[in-house]
């Protein structure tokens, strides 16, 4: 049976009063028989209709349904501690239970501004730099319960005392709703979301070392961007290989510097998963009036265009450090644009995904933007720096040095054939400044001549 709710929709869960041979009568019989269809009928004998109990149904069985569906909503709640979705935390209402008449119906879950949650969200941040910070600074402003699992003892005192992080972020101030500990125990129990902001090359052994402290199903959202170098892999490979692939995995991208997030500046990211769901929730509990959150379905095309991004800031730095002019970062960056989005097709990303924010929109934020340490590496490698002093100088992560030789390793590997360094010129040559090849002007200058540089429009 279906239920003609009062906005137009039927909800396939619950129930209609109308009596099947009356559905299934043709309109013009019907008219005969003096019983209209219903969407020709007049809003009151419509509803009139909708309340019509036919005789296969007594009104005495109905009235005994009344008490059981009254507490249906008690028993679900007394039941959801005992409820374990397949792909989700029990902390995490399956559907069926959201669509409890004590929860709103889904899409109002899904889609509304101020999120009607049927459930408290207690979020846990593993690592304390920069973006880790931001988001449980962005999560705390959402008064959600959120403890970021840090290394430092001193670090963590100091947000949990003086509501600030000593080092990064240093203005920002954590609302009380913050919490960090050192305890990998402490910070995991009870936990409905993990956010993971370790960078890339220290990923695999900081999952490894708390993967049976992570209940089972609790879903993870990876705002790392790189390539892991030892083993080609992205996050979502890392993830799989640490946590298992018996929950849901979502991540996030785009350009969202954490110094401007933390002052409350706009900003729009990309949250993609193949758990539609989760990615909608995510949505729904990140996104603020300043904080515009999208979904995709396209992880690998995010996952690549946030790993390439990276390096290719390295060589718009490298061409300010050279002082090689605007023209040729503009076609340095166009250029890479290209060769990221010939990557991700040949990795089974959609092409579109690379027009978005995840691809152009922080392609864009890091090769031009003042902020990006990545293209802050590549300056002081085209000033004449050597690579490892820059390193040993910088206390924050610049992604695409490690990702730059690890991105030219996997595209061999799923390129295939001969001279694929044609195919992605820019790329091959960062991976050879990188790892001391060539210098940077060596590199970039023989780019720019070698007639290398393609344009996705003009031959
Ligand atoms: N900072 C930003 O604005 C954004 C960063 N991201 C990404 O977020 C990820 C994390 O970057 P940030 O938070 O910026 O890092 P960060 O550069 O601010 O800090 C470095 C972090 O690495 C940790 N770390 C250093 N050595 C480690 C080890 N051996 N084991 C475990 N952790 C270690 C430090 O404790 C610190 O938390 C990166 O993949 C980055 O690309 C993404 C978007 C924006
Ligand atoms: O990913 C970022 C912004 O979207 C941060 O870039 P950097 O790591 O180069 O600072």
């Amino acid at each position: 049976m279906e239920l003609d709710r009062a906005d137009g929709h039927t909800d396939s869960f619950s129930f209609s009063w109308q009596r099947r041979d009356q559905r299934q009568q043709p309109r013009r019989l019907r008219r005969a028989l003096g019983r209209p269809h219903p969407s020709e009928q007049k809003p009151e004998a419509h509803a009139a209709s909708a309340l019509h109990v036919g005789p296969r149904i007594p009104q005495a069985l109905l009235l005994a349904l009344v008490p059981f569906v009254a507490t249906l909503p008690l028993v679900c709640e007394a039941f959801r501690p005992h409820m374990r979705p397949v792909q989700h935390h029990p902390m995490r209402p399956s559907l069926s239970l959201r669509r409890s008449p004590l929860c709103p119906p889904p899409q109002m879950i899904l889609n509304a501004q101020e999120f009607p949650l049927c459930y408290p969200p207690r979020f846990t941040v593993l690592g304390g730099g920069n973006f880790g910070l931001a988001l449980a600074w962005l999560l705390g402003q959402k008064k959600i319960p959120t403890t970021i699992l840090l290394r430092s003892q001193e670090y963590a005192e100091c947000i949990n005392t003086e509501r600030r992080h000593p080092k990064y972020l240093s203005d920002a101030r954590f609302p009380e709703s913050v919490r960090a500990t050192t305890d990998a125990a402490d910070a995991l129990k009870d936990v409905t979301h993990i956010v993971h902001a370790v960078p890339v090359q220290f990923s695999r052994a900081t999952l490894n070392n708390i993967s049976h402290l992570i209940p089972p199903n609790v879903p993870v959202l990876s705002v790392s961007k790189g390539i892991e170098a030892n083993t080609l892999s992205l996050m979502s490979d890392i993830l799989e290989e640490t946590l298992g692939k018996n929950r849901s995995y979502a991540f996030l991208s785009g350009p969202s510097f954490a110094r401007e997030i933390v002052r409350g500046l706009a900003t729009g990211v990309v949250v993609a998963s193949t758990d539609k769901r989760l990615a909608r929730e995510l949505q729904n509990i990140l996104r603020g009036e300043m904080f515009q959150v999208f979904t995709s379905n396209d992880v690998i095309g995010v996952e690549i265009g946030g790993a390439v991004k990276n390096v290719l800031a390295i060589a718009a730095g490298m061409c300010e450090g050279l002082d090689l002019g605007t023209n040729a970062i503009s076609g340095i960056v166009t250029s890479g644009a290209m060769e990221m989005r010939r990557f991700g097709r040949k990795m089974g990303a959609k092409a579109s995904t690379f027009s978005g924010l995840s691809g152009a929109g922080d392609l864009f934020g890091t090769c031009f933007g003042p902020l990006s340490r990545n293209r802050a590496f590549g300056v002081r490698l085209g000033r004449g720096e050597k690579v490892e002093d820059i390193l040993a100088s910088s206390s924050e992560v610049a992604e695409g040095v490690a990702t730059a030789t690890a991105l030219v390793e996997l595209i061999k590997a799923k390129e295939g054939g001969y001279r694929i360094d044609l195919k992605y010129p820019i790329m091959f040559a960062i991976a050879e400044i990188i790892s001391g090849h060539l210098t940077p002007r060596e590199g970039l200058e023989e780019v720019m001549k070698g007639n290398s540089l393609v344009d996705m429009v003009y031959t």
